[in-house]
C-alpha cells in the first residue's frame, strides 16, 4: 500500500483541510498536413507547456512563462490567406479530405480534388465517443458548432445530465448556471481523469461553498466564438467537426439555463447509464407500475415532473430531465484515413506513431489526438489527448518530416521526457507533472500530500526516494522546483517530510 503523509499549509498534519506553422522550409513544399487544429483556433487563452525552441510562435503571442516548461499565452486565430501570405510555402486547401490512397500517395478531398504528396501528416484529431450515439437528446461537445448547440438547448433546460467524469465534465458542472445538473461518474469522487480522491475532494467542497457564488467575478477575460465557428463550417465537411475546443472554451458562451439560481449540482457517484427513455416509453413503462422489462425490479423516479427523457442509472434510480451531455472522451478520428490503408491501429483506436511520428504506412506521420504515440516513453511521461500535446506533437512531426526528407538524425523532442499540463478548474491553477496519478507504478509508491483548505492542495509521488509525479492545485510556486526534481530524479530519501513543509523554501534549498 501507498504510505500516504498528510499536511497542513502551516505545517501540521491534517486531514481536512498551447499554433503550430510548419515554418519556411522550401524542403517541405510537397508536406501535406490534413487537419487544422491547432493553428485555427479563435483568440483564446491557452495554458499549455512548451519546449524550449518555441516553435510556431510569433509576435502577436503574449507569453508569460508559468515556469522553466510550462507557459499560458493568448493565441489568435488569423484566415488561412494571411498564412499563406507570411508563409509562401504554405498552399491552405479548404476542403475535407475523403480518401486517402497511401499506395499510391495520394488524398482526394470531397471538391473532387486529388492530390499527391512525398511526405503527409494526419492531424484530424479526434471525435467525441458518446454513450447511446444517435440518441436526440445526447449531445458531446468538440467544437464550436456544437458547443452553441449545446449553449441553445441549455437555454430552455431546467435540468441536464451530465455523463462522465473527465475534463469537459469538469467545466461544465462549474460554468452551468441556472440548471439544475445531475451528474453521474463511474467513480467514487470527481475528476478520474486528472485526480485522485483527496484532489476531488478538495475541489468538490468548491461545489458547494460561496466560492462558486463569486466565481462570476473571478472569470477571465472573455472572447467571441464567431468566427471560430465560421472556419468549422468552411473546412471540415468531411467529417462534420470542427477544431477541438481548448482552454477557456466556455468562455464567449453563456451556460445559462432557464432558472434563477446559480448552481444546483448532484453528484451520483459509482452508476452509469442504463437506459434512457424517451417521454412516451416512459409514460408506458410507468403504466407498467414501474417494472423494467431489463430488470424486472422496482425503480425509483426522483420526482413527479415530466420531462422530454428519462434516464436510468446503474444505481436503479431514474432521472427525467432535458438534454443528456456524453462528457465520455473520444476516439481518434482515423476513418477516412484507415479505409483500403493497413495502419497499425493502438488500443484506442489511434494511428500507431513511432519515435520519429511516423505511422506504420510509408512518408505518413501522424500528430495530435488522432495518434498513439508507441515508443517507449520516458518513464515520467504517458500520452493524453490534449492540446498541450497535440501541438507538441504538431511541431516535432514537422522537424522529423524535415530530417527525414533530408536524410538527417534526429533526437526525440525534450517535451516527451516529462508529462507537464496545466489547466484550470473551479478556478484553482491546477498543474499535473510526470506520473501525477501514479499511473503505472504499482503499489510500491509513496504519497506525499500538503493540503489547505480552499487554498491549495499538493501532492507528490515518490517512489524508490525519487519524485515522480505532482498535482499542484492553487498558487503553489512549485511547479519549477518539482518540474527539475522530477526530470533528475535526484535521491530525496534523506529530506523526507520536509520536501512538503511549509516552513522550508524548498526553491532555495534545491538550487
Ligand atoms: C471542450 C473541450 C475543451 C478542451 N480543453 C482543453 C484544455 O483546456 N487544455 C488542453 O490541453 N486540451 C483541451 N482539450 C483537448 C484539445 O482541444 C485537443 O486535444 C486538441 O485540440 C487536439 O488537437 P488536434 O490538432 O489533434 O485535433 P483538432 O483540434 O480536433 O483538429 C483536427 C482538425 O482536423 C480537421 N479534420 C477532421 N477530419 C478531417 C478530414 N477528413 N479532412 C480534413 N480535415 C479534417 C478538423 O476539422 C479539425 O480542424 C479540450 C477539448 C474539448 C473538446
Ligand atoms: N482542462 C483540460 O485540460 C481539458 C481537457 N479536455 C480534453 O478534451 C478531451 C475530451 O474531454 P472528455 O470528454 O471530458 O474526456 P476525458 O477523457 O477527459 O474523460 C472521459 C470521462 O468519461 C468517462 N467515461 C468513459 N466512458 C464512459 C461511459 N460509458 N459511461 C460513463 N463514463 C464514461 C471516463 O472514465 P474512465 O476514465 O474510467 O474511462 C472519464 O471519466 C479529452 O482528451 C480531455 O483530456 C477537455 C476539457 C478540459
Amino acid at each position: 500500500m501507498p504510505t500516504v503523509l498528510l499536511r497542513g499549509k502551516d505545517g501540521k498534519a491534517c486531514l481536512t483541510d498551447f499554433r503550430y506553422v510548419i515554418r519556411g522550409d522550401q524542403s517541405l513544399e510537397k508536406a501535406a498536413i490534413l487537419g487544422k487544429g491547432l493553428g485555427q483556433q479563435n483568440k483564446r487563452k491557452a495554458l499549455d507547456k512548451t519546449d524550449s525552441h518555441g516553435g510556431g510562435h510569433d509576435g502577436r503571442e503574449q507569453r508569460r512563462m508559468v515556469s522553466k516548461l510550462l507557459e499560458e499565452f493568448d493565441v489568435e486565430e488569423q484566415p488561412s490567406t494571411l498564412l499563406e501570405t507570411r508563409f509562401p510555402n504554405i498552399k491552405v486547401i479548404e476542403s475535407g479530405v475523403k480518401q486517402l490512397k497511401s499506395e499510391e500517395h495520394c488524398v482526394l478531398t470531397e471538391d473532387g480534388s486529388q492530390y499527391i504528396y512525398k511526405q503527409l501528416c494526419l492531424c484530424a484529431g479526434a471525435k467525441p465517443k458518446l454513450v447511446c450515439e444517435g440518441n436526440p437528446y445526447v449531445v458531446g461537445i468538440r467544437d464550436t458548432d456544437s458547443a452553441q448547440e449545446f449553449q441553445k438547448q441549455l437555454t430552455t433546460a431546467k435540468r441536464i445530465m451530465i455523463i462522465g467524469n473527465g475534463g469537459i465534465a469538469l467545466e461544465l458542472v462549474y460554468e452551468i448556471e441556472g440548471c439544475e445538473v445531475i451528474w453521474a461518474i463511474k467513480d467514487k469522487a470527481i475528476g478520474n481523469t486528472f485526480f485522485d480522491a483527496g484532489a476531488a475532494e478538495f475541489l468538490t467542497s468548491e461545489l458547494i461553498t460561496e466560492k462558486l457564488e463569486a466565481k462570476i467575478a473571478h472569470k477571465r477575460t472573455r472572447y467571441t466564438t464567431e468566427g471560430r465557428k465560421k472556419e468549422a463550417r468552411t473546412t471540415a465537411k468531411a467529417s462534420n467537426v470542427g477544431s477541438a475546443l481548448g482552454p477557456d472554451w466556455h468562455e464567449g458562451l453563456n451556460l445559462k439555463g432557464t432558472k434563477e439560481f446559480s448552481h444546483k449540482i448532484h453528484i451520483e457517484n459509482m452508476c452509469e447509464i442504463k437506459k434512457i427513455y424517451l417521454q412516451e416509453e416512459f409514460i408506458n413503462l410507468k403504466k407498467e407500475s414501474l417494472i423494467l422489462p431489463s430488470d424486472n425490479k422496482s425503480v425509483k423516479t426522483i420526482d413527479k415532473e415530466m420531462w422530454p427523457v428519462y434516464v436510468e442509472l446503474t444505481n436503479e434510480k431514474i432521472y427525467g430531465c432535458d438534454l443528456i451531455v456524453s462528457a465520455t472522451g473520444v476516439t481518434p478520428n482515423v476513418e477516412p484515413f484507415v479505409l483500403g490503408n493497413n495502419f497499425n491501429l493502438g488500443q484506442d483506436g489511434g494511428l500507431e506513431v513511432d519515435d520519429h511520428m511516423h505511422t506504420s504506412l510509408p512518408d505518413i506521420y501522424a500528430a495530435g489526438d488522432i495518434c498513439t504515440a508507441s515508443w517507449q516513453p520516458s518513464p515520467v511521461w504517458q500520452q493524453m489527448r490534449l492540446w498541450t500535446q497535440a501541438r507538441q506533437m504538431g511541431w516535432y512531426a514537422a522537424k522529423c518530416m524535415a530530417a527525414d526528407h533530408l536524410g538527417e538524425p534526429i533526437d526525440m523532442d525534450f517535451s516527451f521526457e516529462l508529462f507537464a499540463h496545466v489547466t484550470k478548474f473551479f478556478n484553482y491553477k491546477v498543474v499535473l507533472l510526470g506520473k501525477y496519478n501514479a499511473q503505472d507504478l504499482g503499489s510500491d509508491h509513496e504519497l506525499m500530500l500538503r493540503c489547505t483548505k480552499g487554498q491549495e492542495y499538493v501532492k507528490v509521488v515518490m517512489q524508490n526516494g525519487r519524485m515522480m509525479g505532482a498535482v499542484l492545485i492553487g498558487e503553489t510556486d512549485l511547479e519549477e522546483t518539482f518540474e527539475n526534481l522530477i526530470l533528475n530524479q535526484m535521491d530525496l530519501s534523506s529530506y523526507g517530510e520536509d520536501l512538503l513543509d511549509p516552513n522550508i523554501d524548498i526553491e532555495d534549498y534545491f538550487d
